[in-house]
């Protein structure tokens, strides 16, 4: 990881910008741990990418001032793969693991126990001469990650004591995080930059700081001038994101719906299948903030466009489309 990444990424809950929420309730849970001498409930954290989850987890360690270990749920293929991550944390680590909802039935089973009564039942040998033994585990803290909750399995999804929702961020978070990214990448940006910048983020620091790298670029191209309103302009024409942040994708899926199905209904299924991406990317990454923006709707029969996605894409509106 280059540097800059590391510094840009906030270290404690009070530099963590905005998830108001989510950090009272964080704080909270990690004092109240610490003054007990015990481990932090087991945490998930929910939300599109790029909303800063990885962060937390991270954060959670640093409050702690425990280690962390960072796994991901495709990598856990066999049940001796997390038995080995487990034996090995000590008192109060914290275990992160990113995209936990795609683990493997048999790992997710090993968990269970692990995270209910820190012990693990792991099976030695093969066929009649097998045998089961348990181990006692430290108590540790699981720290989740995952785009939807309702990916997970109840059983899993019950062992979590802290369920914590990521929302989008407002334009005011984010041109906060691009002016203390910018002020870490040692670039200066004009306030009204930022908030431009901002606005074409689709209400996501990932997004909002590759875009503020790309305008840095072209500021070193010009010899270190302030990033002003007209360089993000630029910036935003050649990469083709719009006023409201959609770029060529979106306005892919939004088009799709109206010319191809009529304005919707359409499953995800059928609509991944017409634009020529994955079901998983129109779900995960392009529908939820597609969706927090009020271009598509979703009805128990599939989505829809609404009249916002029209009139941004300069369609006209079928007459008795929105008449209820
Ligand atoms: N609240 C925040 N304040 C300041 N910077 C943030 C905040 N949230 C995220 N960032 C920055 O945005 C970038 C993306 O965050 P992070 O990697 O934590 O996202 P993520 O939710 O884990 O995404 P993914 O789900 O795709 O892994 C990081 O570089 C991080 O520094
Ligand atoms: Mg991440």
């Amino acid at each position: 990881m280059p540097n800059d990444v590391q510094t840009i990424r906030p270290q404690k809950l009070n530099e963590y910008i905005g998830q108001e929420n989510i950090k009272k309730r964080l704080g909270l849970a990690i004092k109240a741990s610490k003054m007990r001498s015990e481990a932090l409930d087991h945490v998930l954290l929910v939300g599109p990418p790029g909303l800063g989850k990885t962060t937390l987890a991270h954060i959670i360690s640093n409050e702690l001032e425990t280690n962390i270990h960072v796994t991901s749920g495709p990598i856990l293929e066999k049940q001796g793969d997390v038995a080995a991550i487990l034996t090995n944390l000590e008192y109060s680590d914290v275990l992160f693991i990113d995209e936990i909802h795609r683990m493997n039935k048999s790992v997710e089973e090993i968990l269970y126990t692990a995270m209910e009564d820190f012990q693990i039942d792991i099976l030695i040998g093969k066929g009649p001469s097998a045998r089961s033994i348990r181990i006692d585990l430290q108590p540790f803290t699981l720290v989740g990650a995952t785009t939807r909750s309702g990916l997970l399995s109840a059983p899993l999804r019950n062992r979590f004591g802290l369920i914590m929702e990521l929302d989008f961020y407002s334009i005011e978070e984010l041109s906060k995080i691009i002016e203390r990214a910018a002020s870490v990448l040692n670039v200066e940006i004009k306030k009204d930059a930022a908030i431009l910048l901002a606005r074409r983020s689709r209400g996501t620091p990932r997004i909002a700081l590759r875009l503020l790298r790309r305008v840095r670029d072209m500021s070193t191209i010009r010899g270190k001038v302030t990033i002003d309103m007209h360089m993000v302009g630029e910036i935003m024409e050649l990469l083709g994101i719009d006023e409201e942040g959609l770029d060529e994708l979106d306005r892919r899926i939004l088009k799709t719906i109206i010319e191809v199905y009529n304005g919707g209904p359409v499953g995800v299924k059928s609509l991944a299948a017409s634009v020529g991406i994955s079901e998983d990317s129109i779900s995960e990454v392009y529908e939820p903030y597609l969706l927090q923006s009020g271009f598509i709707a979703r009805t128990h029969r599939g989505r829809i466009a609404t009249q916002k996605a029209y009139k941004h894409l300069g369609i006209n509106v079928k007459r008795g489309l929105f008449d209820e």
